[in-house]
């Protein structure tokens, strides 16, 4: 939370001219309720079900910037989902995060003490979001155009190195 997911994915899906997709407001407006509300009234299993269709549904019609939850990871159903796709983690510490998300966050896993549950929060998703991304870039300190820079930069190499491989394999054959 507070990675910089909607910020960095905006200044990414500006540069190479795609739109921007976020399922947490698309399980919102699917649902018609708040995040909050649905973990209030539903819990967060009902959340985590709302999020695998938001998924599924925005990688079947949406091609370009997905910005996801941040526990969308969690449910290995979504994770399935990412399989082929390019996954990219923005890495966030303890102390950039809860900067970043505010003391006073309304965010439903964040109540109580934000420091101990971003703590709790990270040390149990970290080996989650490092197996799931394909890149990883570190945020902390640094400004979002320099984090988008570095994931624009990964991608893009990753996918030039991905052509070349397709077209030696094409040679090859
Ligand atoms: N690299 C950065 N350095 C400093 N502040 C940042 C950086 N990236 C984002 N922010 C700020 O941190 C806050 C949270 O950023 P943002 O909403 O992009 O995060 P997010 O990962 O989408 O969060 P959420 O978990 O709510 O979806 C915003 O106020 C944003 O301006
Ligand atoms: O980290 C999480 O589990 C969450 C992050 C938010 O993006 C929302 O998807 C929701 O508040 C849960
Ligand atoms: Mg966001």
């Amino acid at each position: 939370m507070g990675s910089g997911k909607t910020t960095v994915g905006r200044i990414l899906a500006e540069a190479w001219g795609v739109g921007l997709r976020d399922t947490d407001h698309d399980v919102e407006a699917a649902a018609g309720r708040t995040i909050s509300d649905i973990f209030v009234d539903d819990g967060e299993q009902a959340f985590r079900a709302l999020e695998r269709k938001a998924v599924a549904d925005a990688l079947a019609a949406h091609d370009g910037v997905l910005a996801l939850g941040g526990g969308a990871v969690l449910d290995p159903e979504t994770r399935d989902l990412l399989g082929g796709h390019r996954v990219v983690f923005l890495h966030v510490g303890l102390s950039d995060s809860v900067k970043r998300v505010g003391l006073g966050s309304a965010r439903p896993l964040l109540l109580g003490n934000v420091r101990a549950r971003v703590k709790a929060l990270l040390d149990e998703r970290l080996p989650v979001y490092r197996e799931v991304a394909t890149v990883t870039v570190d945020t902390d300190g640094r400004p979002a155009e320099d984090v988008a820079r570095d994931v624009r930069e990964a991608v893009e190499r990753l996918e030039r190195d991905e052509h070349d491989q397709h077209h030696e394999a094409q040679e090859d054959a």
